[in-house]
């Protein structure tokens, strides 16, 4: 990787250029494990409609959000700075998990939620199943492999969408609107907005390796358009790739002083299906099941950095916490 900068790779005519767009891929995923990609099957007017509903969404009373509030068993629902992280308290923000199948905001709360979330989910996975197919290719797992683990149409497959809303801050000081984290499922795909900057990546380190404080954090500039795409540490680092591609740190701050607009951003989190028992291909960890493995790392990360008193944050707030610590 050269300058502050994570590498753009385009999927145009996915098909016949698979082989290519693999190596590129594969290049990121080894060597700094953030990239964005861009020539993608969303169109910016898709983009732009789902940001579109997220807003409506997020501009309704807290009555009406609490009507689908957050359910700890399901890991969907809203909540409001709920996720904690011991080293920078409550993350200033609010979010909405769905998932297919899930409860969603009505159409008369919101008109064209339905449609266009339906939608973008399902273009969501297609993506994920050109990205994860050239990952399965270079970890000798047969074609169909990832599109299996990562089926939406199957009931145990927890793949999620998060809407998220960072509010405007006024006199921010450089608040934690997202603390320091790596994402627990295989891969996320980031969808940001022109000028709602505040995504920052510590590219080419793991999150197994050891804790990020002391290094270095640079900016994501928000674009409507290119996905920004990280590699999680639940599936692909430790136990998929056998430690082969890379889990990142990333957090989100409001500006260092001064006015720091509102920020929406959308992040599609690919956790598979509960019931997958996978391995990575030289099996240096011993095989799981996704939701097995999405449960005992919930608790780990969540007693490691609590000092094992798991039940001093408040219920509803643990497996948020346990999703993004660092
Ligand atoms: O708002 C963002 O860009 C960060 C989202 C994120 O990292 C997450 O939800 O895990
Ligand atoms: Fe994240």
């Amino acid at each position: 990787m050269t300058g502050q900068q994570i590498p753009a790779i385009s999927l145009r005519d996915f098909e016949s250029r698979k082989e290519e767009i693999g190596r590129q891929l594969v290049d990121a995923a080894e060597k700094v494990g953030f990239f964005s990609v861009v020539d993608h099957v969303l169109s910016m007017e898709e983009i732009e409609t789902q940001f579109g509903v997220s807003e409506n969404f997020f501009a309704l009373s807290p009555e009406e959000k609490a009507k689908v509030p957050f359910d700890v068993s399901t890991s969907l629902g809203y909540e409001n700075k709920a996720q904690f992280r011991p080293g920078t308290g409550f993350d200033q923000k609010e979010s909405l998990f769905v998932r297919p199948g899930s409860e969603w905001p009505r159409d008369e709360s919101v008109p064209g939620f339905a449609e266009s979330t339906a939608n973008f989910l399902a273009k969501c996975s297609q993506i994920t199943d050109q990205i994860l197919f050239c990952f399965g290719k270079a970890l000798n797992f047969p074609d169909d492999y990832f599109k299996e683990a990562m089926d939406v149409s199957q009931p145990d497959c927890v793949n999620q969408l998060r809407l998220l809303h960072y509010p405007a801050v006024e006199n921010s000081k450089g608040g934690w609107r997202h603390g320091s984290h790596t994402d627990i499922g295989a891969l996320t795909l980031v969808f940001q907005r022109d000028g709602q900057d505040g995504l920052e990546v510590m590219p080419g380190r793991e999150t197994h390796v050891s804790k990020a404080k002391g290094d270095n954090y640079f900016p994501i500039p928000a674009k409507t358009g290119p996905i920004v795409v990280n590699i999680g540490d639940m599936l692909m680092t430790v136990a998929w790739s056998d430690d082969r591609f890379k889990a990142n740190f990333h957090r989100v701050r409001a500006k260092a002083s001064g006015f720091s607009p509102a920020r929406y951003s959308i992040g599609y989190f690919n956790m598979g299906r509960e019931n997958f028992v996978f391995q990575g291909p030289n099996k240096k960890y011993p095989a799981t099941t996704c939701g097995d493995y999405f449960h005992n790392h919930v608790k780990n990360q969540f007693e490691k950095h609590q000092g094992g008193k798991v039940d001093i944050v408040d219920v509803k707030t643990k497996l948020l916490a346990g999703i993004a610590v660092a």
